[in-house]
């Protein structure tokens, strides 16, 4: 029996309903597992890309015959497809166990990818990002930059060549924002950071479609309010910091409390986060448009009716849950809300000449090719749909007549992914 013959009849109207065939799943059955070699886990050659003779000698060995996923970056460092045939359990794999490989759908990797490439001192938030498989691949492209230009600093980035590289900068990287509002879910985003030593991200347990905290400005002991100035360690309640590149402007974090007051910055009280690693520890949470993120991905709640590994956990644990969202218009009008308020807020939060990808996994066109539609006739001229990079090389069904080329669809059928789509916004300057 093949997995679609094993969907309930309701869920099977439910695709019909919304114009969804069940040729999107075809095969499911015999989809590979894919997995993305941990940059950490080994060593690297200066371009990053993984080393042809440890994977074959370490993890073949483990996990049988490997296919590299040739349409996903290099940078990526190795995105691998396991046969289905073998029947891999990850979770049994010593590789998995050692954390030399992360388990992350191929179309997970493409989402990351549509952001552009990552530079070393890009800041990035992630607004849904439990439990943060996508996260984990964002926070590796700016270590793996970071260290690149650390070793040699003369060169350029290796993922933004045009970005000139200065040694102030190396010590100025980047970061990671993951954002979530299920504490258990971020718990375990937590855990997965941990295991693989992410060493600059960090991780609040709130409200997406109103949170407000900026990209850090102080990252160890070096603030890049906007004037790249080296300070010392002082404690944060005493030190003045840089915010304007002319010296003019002066932020004084000025109580116990860390409240901030200046003309330039709006007065906060610092958010807790659920974890922060110790090289952020001290950001002052400055709230002011220069502090704005670099790249937001938005990888909404949605009702996962598109990703073929939640599907067969259903099948598994029963359909109940999904019921109860797909059959009640009254959550499908709030899940709609909640998609819009995301994606809204999410471009807030973004800095103008930034790049913003949305994504789900659900192939209805609501949640995606609607959401889109609406927020860039709210927001243009400030947003644009933009050109996915390399998209012409990834395995995505054809565009369908509802939606636009800009916009992809990672079918199970023709990518032999999970199933995701999503679409890239680029916020104009202003
Ligand atoms: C598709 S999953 C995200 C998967 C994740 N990006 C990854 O790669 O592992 C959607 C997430 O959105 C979270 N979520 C739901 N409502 C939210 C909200 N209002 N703000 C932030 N996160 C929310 C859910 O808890 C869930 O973890």
């Amino acid at each position: 029996m093949t997995v679609t013959e094993t969907f309930p009849a309701k869920f099977r109207e439910f695709l019909t309903a919304n114009n969804i065939s069940t040729l999107a799943y075809a095969d499911s059955e015999m989809l590979p597992r894919y997995v993305r070699v941990n940059p950490r886990g080994r060593e690297v050659d200066d371009d990053g890309v993984s080393d042809a003779e440890w994977l074959a000698s370490e993890l073949e060995l483990d996990l049988g015959q490997l296919r590299r996923v040739e349409w996903l970056p290099t940078c990526f460092g190795g995105v691998f497809a396991v046969d289905a045939a073998a029947h891999v359990t990850l979770a049994t794999k010593s590789a998995f166990t050692a954390a030399l490989i992360h388990g992350i759908d191929a179309a997970s990797c493409a989402a990351v990818a549509a952001l552009g490439p990552v530079a070393a001192d890009d800041h990035v938030l992630d607004l849904c990002c439990a439990p943060g498989a996508k996260l984990c691949l964002l926070a590796d492209l700016i270590e793996q930059n970071a260290n690149i230009r650390t070793q040699n600093p003369q060169t350029r980035n290796a993922a933004n060549p045009h970005k000139a590289t200065s040694p102030t900068s190396i010590h100025l990287s980047g970061s990671v924002t993951g954002v979530d509002l299920s504490p258990h879910r971020i718990a375990t985003c937590k855990s997965l950071l941990r295991k693989y030593k992410v060493s600059r991200f960090r991780l609040f347990a709130l409200d997406g479609t109103t949170f407000n905290v900026h990209a850090p400005s102080r990252i160890g002991a070096w603030s890049r309010a906007s004037g790249l100035q080296h300070l010392d360690n002082a404690p944060i309640s005493t030190e003045k910091l840089a915010v304007s590149a002319d010296q003019t402007v002066e932020t004084e974090v000025k109580t116990e409390d860390f409240s901030i007051v200046t003309a330039a910055t709006i007065s906060t009280t610092l958010i807790k986060p659920f974890h922060v690693t110790k090289l952020l520890r001290n950001d002052p949470q400055i709230v002011s448009p220069r502090l704005l993120y670099d790249k937001v991905l938005v990888d909404a709640e949605c009702t996962h009716d598109g990703s073929i590994s939640h599907l067969i956990k259903c099948n598994r644990e029963g359909w109940q849950k999904f019921e109860e969202y797909f059959s009640d218009p009254k959550k499908m009008d709030a899940l709609e809300i909640l998609q819009r308020n995301l994606l809204s807020n999410g471009f807030r939060l973004l800095k103008p000449g930034g790049v913003l990808v949305y994504s789900t996994c659900s192939f209805l066109r609501r949640q995606n090719e609607d959401i889109i539609e609406w927020f860039i006739k709210n927001n243009t001229p400030n947003a644009i749909l933009e050109d996915i990079p390399n998209a012409s090389e990834f395995p995505v069904a054809k565009p369908l007549s509802h939606s636009t080329a800009k916009m992809l669809r990672f079918t199970p059928t023709a990518s032999k992914t999970s199933g995701l789509e999503y679409a890239g916004n680029e916020k104009e300057e202003v």
